[in-house]
């Protein structure tokens, strides 16, 4: 059986493609926006102009900001950013409808805790069954209806194949796994190297350091995944070499793009300053090293990141190091 209503949490980029993504499955579709101007006008316009322009929305589509209506659903799925997940859960509780799986669509780790996201449900939403939308997906791609494969991953292989029959259209084809964490810790960290591969060509070190650092932090990522109990096919698959490919491969990435503009000299808070749109791998860095301490995994170069990110550290610094470490075998 398919999903009949389908709500979206978070009006951003992500959200508002994930909402065309669930009409064109035929499901019905809400899209919760926080701010009820945003809601009125994106209601008003048919166009969410401030995060996915010159995309027309159609009238089948609800747009609200009232929070509990959005919770009354078959479904939900989260697209804002993962720091803002652990209070989404704690308003989303007492209202939660019995049954109604969350979906994940956010990447990212919470910074504090060092936890992913399905980690936060279990304690925050208690009993609610989570799956992870995840895979290599830029929103306004989607959105204008390129053909895009995504991941949709849940230990209860009955709630993924609904949702893959209830999302998928046309030009969206979703591949199935039960590998939740292996599925999240990719979507995650996938980020950094998103990062550092636009620090390198930022700075003008080349393609082939981009493809390095795309090799290598797939090794890195996968290390982390399969200590935290995820699956090495996963790691290969959509979630995890896809989505690390498209997003270290495209200055549409804000990621990617957040990466350029410091490797060409700008400073962090400058460019943060200037952004409406979140570039997730900057608060996930520092939560991706706590998790890879705690696990005893090694991970130079999301390491160099977080150092250039956060503790001062110079690209040319950081570039030397890599280079300069022990000569090993590739593993
Ligand atoms: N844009 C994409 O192509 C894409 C694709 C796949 C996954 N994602 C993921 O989806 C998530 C959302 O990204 P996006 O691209 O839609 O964001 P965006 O940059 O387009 O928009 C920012 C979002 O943050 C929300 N926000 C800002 N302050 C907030 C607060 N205090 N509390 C709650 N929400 C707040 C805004 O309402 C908006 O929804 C991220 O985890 C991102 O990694 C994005
Ligand atoms: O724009 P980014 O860097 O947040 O990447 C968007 C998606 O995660 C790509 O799959």
């Amino acid at each position: 059986m398919t999903l009949a209503q389908v709500s979206v949490i978070g009006a951003g980029a992500w959200g508002t493609a994930l909402a065309l993504i669930a009409t064109r499955g035929g499901c019905r579709a809400f899209l919760h926006a926080r701010r009820p101007e945003l809601a009125a006008t994106i209601a008003a316009t048919r166009c969410n102009a401030a995060y996915l322009p010159d995309i027309e929305l159609p009238a089948e589509l609800a747009v609200t900001a009232d929070f509990a209506a959005a919770l009354d659903a078959d479904a939900v799925l989260y697209a804002q950013p993962a720091q803002h997940f652990r209070a989404f859960c704690q308003k989303a509780r007492p209202l939660w409808r019995i049954g109604a799986p969350l979906v994940l669509c956010a990447k990212g780790i919470e910074q504090e805790s060092g936890l992913l996201l399905h980690e936060i449900a279990a304690e925050a939403l208690p009993g609610v069954a989570v799956a992870a939308l995840s895979g290599p997906s830029f929103a306004i791609d989607v959105a204008r209806g390129l053909p895009t494969a995504i991941a949709i991953a849940a230990p209860d292989g009955a709630l993924v194949e609904r949702l893959m029959r209830s999302l998928s259209h046309g030009a969206l084809r979703p591949y199935g796994s039960e590998d939740l964490v292996g599925t999240e810790v990719a979507g995650a960290v996938k980020n950094v190297y998103a990062i550092a591969c636009g620090l390198a060509i930022g700075a003008g070190l080349g393609d082939n350091a981009r493809a390095a650092l795309i090799t290598r932090g797939l090794a890195e990522v996968t290390r982390l995944a399969l200590a935290k109990g995820g699956r090495q096919e996963t790691l290969m698959g959509l979630a995890g070499l896809g989505d690390l490919v498209l997003t270290c491969s495209s200055p549409k990435s804000r990621n990617m793009s957040l990466g350029i503009e410091m490797g060409q000299g700008r400073p962090l808070a400058d460019i943060l300053a200037g952004r409406r749109s979140v570039a997730e791998g900057v608060t996930t860095a520092p939560a991706v090293l706590a998790l890879a301490r705690q696990l005893g995994v090694e991970m130079p170069i999301a390491a160099s990141v977080e150092r250039i990110l956060h503790g001062g550290g110079s690209l040319a610094a950081e570039a030397e190091n890599l280079l300069a470490r022990p000569l090993k075998r590739e593993s």
